[in-house]
């Protein structure tokens, strides 16, 4: 067990790579998970922004590494080079720091806040565009024979404009394997929904899973909280569905992902397409997307304008 920790690697702290000699320079702490400690740096020779991650464990991270090596090799997958995965990784190597190696690996710095910040912060109306997106970068890895496997809302970053970037890749795994980095809530097993075998359904699943955490987080977490493992269900999940009223639009089509009726995520998100072409509106914003200022200038305009017409009547 190592004792990796982010106070170690302050800002400024200079990350010289044992086999490339690539320099980078730490900015912040992005993040930490389970498999490693990821920082925003600094590429010594082009001062270009990456995150830069260092693994817990060699084996772990290596698998990661393994991953984004095939995409490399996949790069002239069409639908793979549509989702600029293959150019994801830039180095791999190894730290000598304090007498031991700390392997780690250098990828694209995506901006973006994770999933549920984003639709907390700027309104649920966004779920359609967002969930559309990320049901097209899931598309895309499905049509190259890779599953996402441990798709999470802190996996999913959303830029301002509602652009979608997957994150994490230590769960992908090839079609027809088994999926062994999945989070239990998003995932299929846990809710006795079916196999861990990594197939496009099982990525829509946890994409169901993961919109009702969006919308409904309260109601989720006390269903995977009560009774007994062997009584969790799908019909669980759709009757939760079915009272709420925030995922009243989504009904049809999460009851679906649930159910295993979408092939794959290409599927889903045709099905998703024709849902947002219907005309029913969400019912509850949680937050207006009208700012209050714009609406008021707006009020204030409309009064001048009756005030200027009915003076040029009068006079
Ligand atoms: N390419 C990136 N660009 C920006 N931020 C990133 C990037 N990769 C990771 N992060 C940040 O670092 C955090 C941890 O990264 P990551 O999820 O890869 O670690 P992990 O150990 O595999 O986590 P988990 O426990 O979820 O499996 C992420 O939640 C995210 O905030």
């Amino acid at each position: 067990m190592t004792t990796l920790s982010d106070a170690s690697f302050p800002p400024g702290t200079v990350v010289t790579g044992k086999w490339n000699r690539s320099r980078y320079t730490i900015r912040k702490l992005l993040g930490k998970g389970a498999n490693g400690i990821v920082f925003l740096v600094q590429r010594g020779e082009n001062g270009k922004h990456y995150a830069l991650k260092m693994g817990f464990d060699p084996v772990d991270l290596q698998s990661e590494v393994n991953v984004l090596k095939s995409f490399q090799l996949q790069r002239n997958h069409e639908a793979l080079r549509q989702s600029g995965i293959p150019s994801y990784l830039k180095d791999v190597d190894d730290y000598a720091v304090r007498g031991r190696d700390i392997p780690f690996y250098v990828m694209r710095y995506v901006r973006g806040e994770a999933l549920h910040h984003f639709i907390r912060r700027q309104g649920t109306d966004w779920t359609l565009l967002v969930g559309l997106r990320l049901l097209q970068k899931l598309a895309q890895l499905h049509q190259a024979g890779w599953v996402f496997g441990d798709l999470k809302p802190q996996n999913v970053l959303v830029s301002d404009y509602g652009q979608v970037e997957l994150i994490d890749y230590g769960g992908v795994t090839s079609i027809g394997r088994s999926v062994k980095q999945f989070t239990e809530w998003y995932d299929r097993g846990f809710w006795n929904a079916g196999s861990r075998t990594a197939d496009g359904t099982y990525d829509v699943f946890a994409f169901a899973l993961l919109l009702i955490h969006v919308l409904e987080a309260d109601a989720l977490k006390a269903l995977a909280a009560e009774g007994l493992p062997q009584l969790r269900s799908v019909n669980q999940l759709v009757a939760l569905v079915e009272r709420s009223e925030r995922l009243g639009p989504f009904r049809n089509w999460t009851t679906q992902a649930l159910r295993g009726q979408f092939r794959d995520a290409g599927h889903a998100a045709q099905g998703w397409k024709e849902m947002m072409a219907r005309p029913t509106p969400l019912r509850r914003r949680s937050k207006s997307t009208t700012p209050r200022w714009l609406m008021n200038a707006f009020a204030v305009s409309v009064i001048l304008l009756i005030g200027v017409l009915i003076y040029a009547l009068l006079f």
